[in-house]
């Protein structure tokens, strides 16, 4: 269904990629609840194949439905989500479904499977519950991309009653726990008509922490550039999809080859599907590190480009359910996150910001700003829409808030904000605390006017009405 079961006026919902359950039941509690956040993906809680050097995608071939992993154990698990969803915040499993790990070894709670064999011990799987081998050469057969192995990994066959109730029972076991829905990955590798049956035969969400009745939110993985035979639309009767073209077009418009002014009628006139069958994103932890579309897609590592791009998701209208990105900082593609063996070495936060290898996008000011901005103007449409013809736009979201972009010149103009006369703290240059702004001030006249200035440094302004001093 589609419903993100958000508590009422927050939005986002913040990737904690590779992220241990204690840290983020921390983070929940002092920083996501506090700044409107709505909730957190995390990275697979089944357990997994431990591959030498711990790639991050390691984290992707199950070995088990075991809730231990390198982020903690299911205590662990069972701790954070009754953490979270106390502080506001709904918990998003990124569910590992379409496949088995593809080597044999021992996982990360300390079982074994051989790949050889389609033995997997502790579930159990054996070979009756895999389709044939075959791999997926030819995407443009629906039949071969469900049936056959993606990138040589054991494909299960969810075509038995036996495989969806083992499915079942693990969504059911993360339901009991607190979850409040999932992100399907590879869903485009899975029979839409099973991936139904199975979403259906879930049980309500928890009670102690959800409404009576509560369906489970499902957010799958369907990688549709247009061209593709396998449609997008087959999988929006039953859940949203994840939409890969809105961080592919932001990420060009940010980097200068979209022009700005373009982005006038953003939404589902470029393409994008509806707010309420998709949830967008700039990137995840796939496009970060190989991009999306042959576009390279914004990351930490371009922050000014990044900010922009985060910032427009989050003033737009389009969208239901935005989902932002935190991680570590990584140099190679297949590096995991900072860690010692066994161990993931959290992230240590100091003064709102974080050490040990891990960037913490979401404590950046001009994020979480943005997302306070969000919960704001909830519900207004975007008016007072302005361009200088080329690399620079501005509107406004009712008369709640105000924004301007600019990717190349600086703007330096007097323009139609609608919001009430006052003084306003700029979002991305300052902080406002107990009416004082750390950066740009901005004063509205009687009229709604003021005289907005961006420097191409910066990129960016934003305003709104609680951030009048
Ligand atoms: O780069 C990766 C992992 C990528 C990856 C992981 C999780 C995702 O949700 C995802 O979207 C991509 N994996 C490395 C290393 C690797 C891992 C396993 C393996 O059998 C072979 C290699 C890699 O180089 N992979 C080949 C290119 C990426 O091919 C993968 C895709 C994928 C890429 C593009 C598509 O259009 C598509 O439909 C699927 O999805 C995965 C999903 C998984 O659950 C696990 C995987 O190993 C993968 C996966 O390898
Ligand atoms: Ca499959």
């Amino acid at each position: 269904q589609k419903n993100n079961n958000f508590v009422p006026g927050r939005n986002s919902i913040v990737q904690m990629f590779e992220w241990r359950w204690d840290d983020i039941a921390n983070e929940c509690e002092t920083f996501l609840g506090p700044k409107g956040f709505a909730g957190v993906q995390i990275s697979p809680p089944s357990e997994n194949i431990v591959v030498n050097g711990r790639p991050w995608w390691e984290r992707y071939q199950p070995l088990s439905y075991d809730l231990t992993t390198r982020s903690g154990d299911e205590g662990a698990l069972k701790s954070m989500l009754s953490r979270c969803n106390k502080a506001g915040i709904r918990v998003y499993a990124d569910l590992v479904i379409n496949h088995m790990a593809a080597a044999s070894g021992s996982g990360t709670a300390g079982h074994s499977c051989d790949a050889g064999s389609r033995s997997y011990p502790t579930v159990p799987y054996g070979g009756a519950d895999f389709h044939k081998s075959c791999p997926i050469n030819n995407y443009n057969d629906p039949a071969e991309v469900r049936n056959c192995e993606l990138v040589g990994l054991p494909d299960l066959d969810q075509g038995r009653q036996y495989v969806k109730d083992k499915i079942v029972e693990y969504m059911n076991h993360l339901v009991d726990l607190g979850i409040a829905g999932f992100r399907v990955d590879a869903a485009k590798h899975i029979w839409p008509a099973d991936l139904q049956a199975m979403y259906a035969s879930v049980k309500n969400l928890n009670t102690e922490f959800f409404p009576e009745n509560s369906r489970p939110f499902y957010y799958q993985e369907v990688i549709d550039f247009g061209g593709d035979a396998i449609k997008r639309e087959e999988y929006l009767g039953f859940g949203n999809v994840l939409e890969f073209r809105h961080g592919c077009e932001l990420s060009k418009a940010f980097q200068g080859s979209n022009q700005l002014k373009n982005l006038k009628n953003w939404g589902t006139g470029w393409g994008l599907m509806q707010p309420h069958d998709s949830v967008i994103f700039v990137e995840n932890h796939d496009t970060q590190r190989s991009g999306s579309g042959g576009v390279e897609i914004l990351t930490y590592k371009k922050a000014r480009e990044y900010k922009m791009a985060v910032a427009f998701m989050l003033a737009h209208p389009h969208g239901e359910t935005t989902k932002l990105f935190s991680g570590y900082s990584y140099d190679s593609n297949d590096q995991g996150p900072p860690g010692y063996g066994d161990e993931i070495l959290g992230a240590e936060i100091k003064d709102n910001s974080c050490s040990n290898g891990w960037v913490c996008e979401h404590r950046w000011s001009q994020i979480y700003n943005m997302v306070e901005f969000r919960n704001v103007v909830q519900g207004t449409p975007l008016t007072n829409w302005w361009t200088d013809g080329n690399q620079q736009i501005a509107f406004s979201r009712g008369n709640k808030g105000f924004v301007a972009f600019t990717v190349s010149g600086d703007i330096s103009a007097d323009l139609q904000t609608s919001l009430p006369a006052g003084s306003y703290c700029d979002l991305i240059t300052g902080i406002s605390s107990n009416n004082s702004c750390t950066g740009k001030v901005v004063t509205v006249d009687g009229s709604g006017k003021a005289h907005i200035d961006v420097s191409g440094v910066d990129g960016v302004l934003a305003i709104h009405v609680n951030s009048r001093l």
